[in-house]
């Protein structure tokens, strides 16, 4: 070291300083390199370890597909190549989406997109969720992003002036003026050329985070579980069709739209004012006083001929998601039309959707034909002949004024010869040419970004009502809880009413569509005055005609409907099994927990042997070897027939062990034998059962029978279904019965034959 600091001062001082600099750079990156060890090689190590990542970790990790921390949040597993990377992701805090809640009232039906204080408003509400705080990522992009747009317009002046210096200098034969100029050209190109790629890197980054955050919001939203479920009551209750369209491509375009809009919007106004400033300069007060006015007539004039593009592109999106819906639901119902033969009749619906949109598009082209043609005229010709107009202000000012001098006394200017005044005439011409080109093309972006801003207004109001819908939905009535058993008293059920924005009267003369108050249609009910007390041990049976209520009062027992009047109590162990058996996305495991998830499978201490056990009850038992063992990922929808899904369904409530099940009609493409076994099981269990069906057979494992008559009046008739003794007495009965039945057909054709006998014998 001492020799070091020896022969660095026998150097020369001017020969001193880049070896010191070099020294200083050097011990920096030493320093990096010693200090940095613990957090680079930390993440070194992190991936190195993470690199051996063995077919079993990824098998694990799809099969958990997330890992519940401590804080609340999730931290998602997603194996990419032989890693998997770890995501955390935090749910919009209840809080958060309750006091959001008061920004996003309803629209009203008649509402329409335009730009308007509304359309603020909207566009006001989503973005607080877009941009949730100042400190937030997406704020920091858009500094980057707005800084990026603004150093683009800077360059653009500096590159107007060095081409009129480049000009000037080519003219008045400067050649080493010239050659600098075009040094300083090819230097210029250098930020130039990075800054449009970083506009588009940070206009790409800003759509993305955008739409991240607001799906990740609507995710909350939507699926949220009790008392909102408003996934399931946004189509009855909230009135809203095609969520998934809204869901996937609408916030996509929205997000696109703004971060697009945003870089077409900033660019040409900035590029607008810095233009503006500097041809002023060389206009003088008349010249930007006609500046104005052209920009004022051009205004009037594209605001005049501009259509409705917002409420184009609203339509456009709702057509693009009836067409979604259409392609949707054939995937969905594939064999059901099969069976059918349908793909013709729905080859008919899907083009006719496919049919409404294209002539939506293509009458949307026609009319941009006349706007566009408009526009580029006016900003194009007309700009252009205003911009020799104006150019031509200075060029013959500084004419006439140079003539002037000639004739007055001698100044210290006139030593110019007259080269160099048409040199920087020229030099004049070219910078202010090109500043009026550069602003004829901000103005193009502009009149674009007019036309975007109207498409966005659309694109807002469809996100907005999605929104709205969504928050509008009020909190379902809490169900008293109750230790032991469920109590119904004088309960009303019918179908939930539909909340609709009315129109505050009040606010009539209002521009905006806002002040408006929540409405309800209200559906008489299907069953009155119903009052029910079930404990543990008593099982009922619901019976009656098809539509009569039986699923109704399911509903209502689970908390999906509010009862119309009445009170509901319950434990919170009531299960519901539906008619229709859901299959989850995920393994042949994760069919027997739902809606439980892996994670809570391995905390919970349970084995796949009990699950075994538990196929075994519902006589499934041969699944996991036939399909390739528990883990197994399939369309299980598909690959399950009708009566495995529903024994599925069965297993679910082995599995749980809920207080109550509430069984409804999901035993009825299973065969009686094994249905009789998979009753007898649930009651072993402890388990109480409520059960929906048409078939009689099923009666003898219940002790009380609802019969909902159907008679218009909306009664139901409770009746005890005895002992097991009367039960078996009921069941010979039936038997009885229903041997009868059969015969009938015989006497009915005795009875024929002998009428005909007598009828012969008449004649
Ligand atoms: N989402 C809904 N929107 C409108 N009406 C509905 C809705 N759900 C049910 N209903 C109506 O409520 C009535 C009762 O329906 P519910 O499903 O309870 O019948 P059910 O007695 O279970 O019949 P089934 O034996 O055929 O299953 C029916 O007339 C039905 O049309």
């Amino acid at each position: 070291m001492v020799e070091l600091a020896l022969r660095l001062r026998a150097l020369s001082p001017k020969s001193r300083t880049p070896v010191l600099a070099l020294l200083v750079s050097l011990l920096v990156l030493r320093s990096r390199v010693v200090d940095v060890p613990a957090s680079v090689l930390a993440k070194l190590t992190e991936s190195a370890r993470r690199k051996k990542v063995t077919p079993e970790d990824v098998e694990d990790a799809l099969q958990r597909v997330y890992v519940d921390e401590p804080d609340g949040s999730k931290t998602l597993l997603v194996p990419y190549g032989d890693k998997v990377n770890k995501i955390n992701i935090k749910p919009t805090p209840p809080s958060v989406l309750s006091s959001s809640a008061k920004s996003f009232p309803l629209l009203s039906s008649s509402h329409r997109p335009t730009l308007s204080r509304s359309f603020l408003r909207q566009l006001a509400a989503i973005l607080r969720i877009a941009f949730p705080s100042i400190t937030c990522r997406e704020s920091f992009i858009l500094v980057l992003h707005s800084f990026f747009l603004i150093l683009r317009t800077v360059l653009s002046v500096g590159v107007a002036k060095l081409d009129g210096r480049i000009v000037r200098d080519l003219v008045s034969a400067n050649g080493k003026g010239f050659a600098k100029g075009l040094g300083l050209w090819f230097l210029l190109a250098i930020p130039s050329t990075y800054t449009n790629s970083m506009i588009r890197h940070l206009q790409s980054s800003l759509s993305l985070r955008m739409r991240t955050r607001l799906t990740r919001y609507t995710h909350d939203l939507y699926l949220s579980s009790f008392p909102y479920l408003r996934y399931y009551r946004v189509g009855l209750e909230g009135g809203l069709e095609g969520v998934d369209q809204y869901i996937t491509a609408d916030i996509a375009a929205f997000s696109d739209s703004l971060s697009t809009l945003y870089g077409n919007l900033i660019k040409p106004t900035t590029d607008l004012v810095l233009f503006t400033l500097s041809l002023s300069r060389s206009l003088g007060p008349s010249g930007t006083v006609l500046l104005f006015v052209n920009y004022y007539v051009t205004a009037s004039i594209l605001r005049a001929v501009t259509p409705a593009f917002g409420r184009l592109a609203e339509v456009e999106r709702r057509l693009e998601g009836e067409f979604r819906a259409g392609v949707g639901r054939v995937g969905r119902e594939a064999e059901e039309i099969a069976f059918y033969d349908g793909g013709k009749r729905e080859h008919d619906i899907l083009w006719r959707a496919y049919l409404r949109l294209i002539k939506h598009v293509n009458s949307i082209f026609k009319i941009r034909i006349a706007y566009e043609w408009t526009e580029d005229y006016v900003i194009k010709y007309l700009w252009s002949a205003a911009g020799y107009g104006l150019i031509s202000i200075p060029v013959l000012m500084n004419r006439t004024r140079s003539l002037g001098v000639q004739a007055g006394p001698p100044q210290e200017s006139d030593s110019d010869s007259p080269d160099d005044a048409v040199a920087n005439r020229t030099e004049n011409y070219i910078s202010s040419r090109r500043l009026l080109l550069s602003l004829a093309d901000a103005g193009g972006r502009l009149m674009y970004a007019y036309k975007d801003l109207l498409e966005l207004s659309g694109l807002t109001t469809r996100l907005y009502t999605l929104l709205s819908t969504l928050h509008a939905l009020p909190a379902l009535p809490s169900i008293s809880s109750s230790s032991d058993e469920i109590t119904l008293e004088h309960v009303d059920v019918g179908v939930p009413p539909l909340n609709f924005a009315i129109a505050d009267p009040d606010a009539a003369e209002n521009m905006y569509d806002y002040d408006m108050t929540l409405g309800a249609s209200i559906n008489p009910p299907l069953v009155r005055d119903l009052t029910i007390t079930l404990r543990t041990g008593e099982h009922l049976m619901i019976t009656g005609s098809n539509g009569v209520g039986k699923t109704a009062i399911a509903r209502v027992l689970a908390g999906l409907w509010a009862p119309q009047a009445g009170v509901v109590r319950r434990p919170d162990e009531v299960l519901v099994v539906p008619q229709r058996a859901y299959m989850v996305a995920g393994s042949l495991l994760d069919q027997i927990i739902y809606p439980h998830s892996y994670a809570q499978f391995a905390r919970s201490g349970r084995t796949e042997e009990e699950l075994m056990g538990i196929l075994e009850a519902v006589h499934l038992a041969y699944l996991p070897a036939r399909e390739g063992g528990w883990r197994t990922r399939k369309e299980w929808r598909d690959v399950l027939s009708g009566g495995e899904k529903q024994r599925m369904g069965m297993a679910r409530v082995f599995y749980h062990r809920p207080k109550f099940a509430v069984l409804d009609e999901c035993t009825s493409a299973v065969s009686s034998d094994v249905e009789g076994r998979m009753y007898e099981h649930a009651k072993s269990l402890g388990i109480t059962l409520i059960t929906i069906s048409l078939r009689p057979s099923l009666i003898r494992y219940h002790t009380q029978l609802l019969t909902l008559p159907g008679d218009g009046t909306g009664r139901a008739v409770l009746t005890r279904v005895g002992t097991a003794e009367e039960r078996m007495g009921i069941d010979r009965e039936i038997i009885n019965l229903e041997s009868k039945l059969g015969e009938v057909e015989n006497w009915q054709r005795r009875l024929e034959e002998l009428n005909d006998q007598l009828g012969i014998q008449k004649h």
